[in-house]
């Protein structure tokens, strides 16, 4: 270990801005970061930081040594291929790909509300047509074809089948059509769907009238909405998910009201909507259990994501505790009810005593009752898990000044190493060795189930055309062999799912952040898209099962490099063409 430095959710000021200027085209595109989305730090916090800076580089001089199986091998690159079926695939969610946000028949989500709401979205962009993936599906899956993916992850919109969010009110047949449409020809295409549930998409009558994950109906209407699935798409999919990083949902949604429906009901929303989506999860598994697995012979899991947590200091006790903690409050948070029957200890016991603290009768956490923690323990056939990054931990107390929270209660600090690469998003470091101890933490923690990764990949933070993604080959690169190592581990890792298939509608913040394999020009109406050179890598990662050997893989990056070239001449004409015709300018989110 070399050394972090202190981030906090304030950005390192020495922030790097990316790696496009290394593999420039500067006749077709201009590569720039925009100013709004700088962080803004005044010279107080700049202190600050830089007093962080010292006691946290001292606190990690203090680490130097490797000290166990993990860390040893964590530079070390291991050529090997995947056991034979492993499965590769690329994601997508409805309401970040779809668009069609009123066709057809389709209701309101929470989404398509909370978008409409200025300054909530970064330069108030909005899914209304985003990808056009609802009219382009077939274009996708020829593009899914060509790669040969055996699997694709996407989300099935609730409101487009049930506009009012209600089964008993109306079925929106048109919606249902759209996604038989979908799921056959992708069995047509022998590409196998892995269906999610709910990927955040909400119908907006519910959130109007019951307060949406507030409210413990959710359960019940959720349940009727994921059986009017299983019934008319159940004989055609084998893997349902119900839910897609309830974490987010939770925290993003009712806590900060960053994502909506932007609510901040800090100490206490974000544990009720996670409360009642766990028990929404465990019913519909229940009903799928009862009513339609021994006909359709299928699986239901729960896709949840998470930061891996290490400590700062390994050999100091109270950051191994906070890292574990951190962990907990993640990951376990979801994953303890539903494998082992109930909350992390160690987050009834924090939020249990800050409750006390702050004079309330009960915890701030709810409570199972002993039936609620035997009808949902073991309700997973297979973990989805999403994966992204990795902090390091230590300890930190929050004065009670600063209001109860999901963050002061777990009593931490998250650190960044400033060598490790951030291309993308800005929480989001290349850090490929916390992807093993994530999925060997799986392996233990919850006795080894079934994995499929649900969500891997990284993004491009820059408003950048440059299709030669050096930066995203080498973060799947650095990944995916990690997750080899876990496999070699014994971790039960079935599948791979590339985060995403297409540049898409990255919530909060707009277009601004792309994580697509695939460039897609959303200027033009017709929703283009390009390969990104980090397409053909992916190509020969899935053609050779992983990474036979030095020669071959080495020889990948180089030759996936010659092909984006072109590709970026392709879009520059298309796009001086189309500017050409046009006499209005490129919207200010995709300048070139
Ligand atoms: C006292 C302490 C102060 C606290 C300050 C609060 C700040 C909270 C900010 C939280 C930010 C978390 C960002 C992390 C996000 C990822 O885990 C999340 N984006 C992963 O979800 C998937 O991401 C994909 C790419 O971003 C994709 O969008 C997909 O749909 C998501 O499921």
């Amino acid at each position: 270990m070399t050394g972090c430095v202190f981030s906090g959710f304030l950005r390192n000021y020495t922030e790097v801005w990316g790696l496009c200027g290394n593999l420039w085209t500067p006749e077709a595109f201009e590569c720039k970061k925009t100013e709004s989305s700088l962080p803004k730090i005044t010279m107080l916090q700049r202190c600050v930081l830089r007093t962080y800076h010292v006691l946290a580089l001292v606190l990690c001089v203090s680490a130097r040594e490797d000290f166990d199986w993990t860390k040893n091998e964590k530079t070390s690159f291991y050529y090997s291929t995947f056991p034979t079926g492993f499965s590769w695939g690329a994601g997508s969610s409805a309401y970040q790909t779809e668009g069609a946000w009123n066709i057809d028949g389709k209701g309101m989500s929470i989404w398509d509300a909370f978008t409409r709401k200025k300054g909530k979205i970064f330069l108030n962009d909005t899914g209304d047509t985003s990808c056009d993936g609802y009219n382009k599906f077939k274009e996708d899956i020829t593009l899914m074809k060509d790669m040969k993916l055996n699997h694709y992850r996407f989300s099935i919109s609730w409101p487009r089948i049930l506009p009012s969010g209600l089964k008993s009110e109306h079925i929106n047949e048109k919606g249902i059509k759209y996604y038989e449409d979908l799921i056959n020809m992708l069995l047509d295409n022998k590409i196998t769907p892995i269906v999610i549930l709910y990927h955040w998409d909400l119908p907006q009558l519910l959130q109007e009238k019951y307060g949406g994950w507030q409210n413990v109906t959710m359960v019940n209407y959720f349940n009727d909405f994921a059986n009017l699935c299983f019934e008319r798409f159940g004989h055609k999919v084998k893997y349902w998910m119900t839910f897609n990083n309830p974490w987010s949902i939770a925290v993003e949604g009712y806590e900060t009201g960053e994502h909506a429906p932007g609510m901040k009901l800090k100490g206490t929303g974000a544990y009720k909507a996670a409360h009642h989506i766990i028990k929404a999860h465990a019913k519909v598994w229940h009903t799928y259990d009862m009513q339609w697995r021994s006909k359709q012979k299928g699986m239901v899991g729960i896709s949840l994501t998470a930061d891996w947590g290490e400590p700062v200091d390994i050999t100091n006790q109270r950051d191994i505790e906070a890292a574990e903690r951190y962990i907990q409050f993640y990951l376990g948070w979801f994953a303890t009810p539903i494998f082992n029957g109930d909350y992390p200890q160690v987050m009834k016991d924090y939020i249990g005593r800050k409750s006390g603290q702050q004079g309330l009768g009960a915890s701030r956490l709810p409570v199972f009752s002993p039936q609620e923690k035997s009808y949902i323990k073991g309700t997973c056939d297979f973990l989805g898990l999403g994966h992204f990054t990795t902090r390091y931990i230590t300890p930190k107390n929050y004065p009670s000044g600063l209001g109860d929270s999901y963050f002061t209660d777990r009593d931490l600090a998250e650190l960044v190493d400033p060598k490790w690469p951030d291309p993308g998003s800005e929480w989001l470091y290349s850090v490929p060795w916390g992807f093993r101890r994530m999925l060997n933490f799986v392996k233990t923690q919850y006795g080894n189930p079934m994995v499929y990764v649900t969500e891997n990949g990284v993004s491009e933070k820059m408003v950048c055309t440059d299709l030669c993604d050096d930066w995203r080959m080498q973060y799947f690169k650095d990944y995916i062999n990690e997750m080899l190592k876990a496999v070699k581990d014994g971790v039960n890792v079935k599948g791979y799912t590339a985060w995403s298939l297409l540049d898409n509608f990255e919530w909060d913040e707009g277009f601004s952040e792309r994580f697509g394999l695939y460039y897609v020009d959303f200027s033009n109406k017709n929703k283009p898209r390009y390969p990104k050179a980090s397409v053909q890598f992916y190509k020969r990662i899935i053609s050779s099962n992983g990474f036979p050997n030095q020669r071959e893989v080495e020889s990948w990056k180089r030759k996936a490099v010659e092909t984006c070239a072109s590709s970026n001449q392709l879009l520059a004409a298309a796009r001086r063409k189309s500017q050409g015709n046009q006499e209005k300018a490129w919207p200010v989110h995709d300048e070139v």
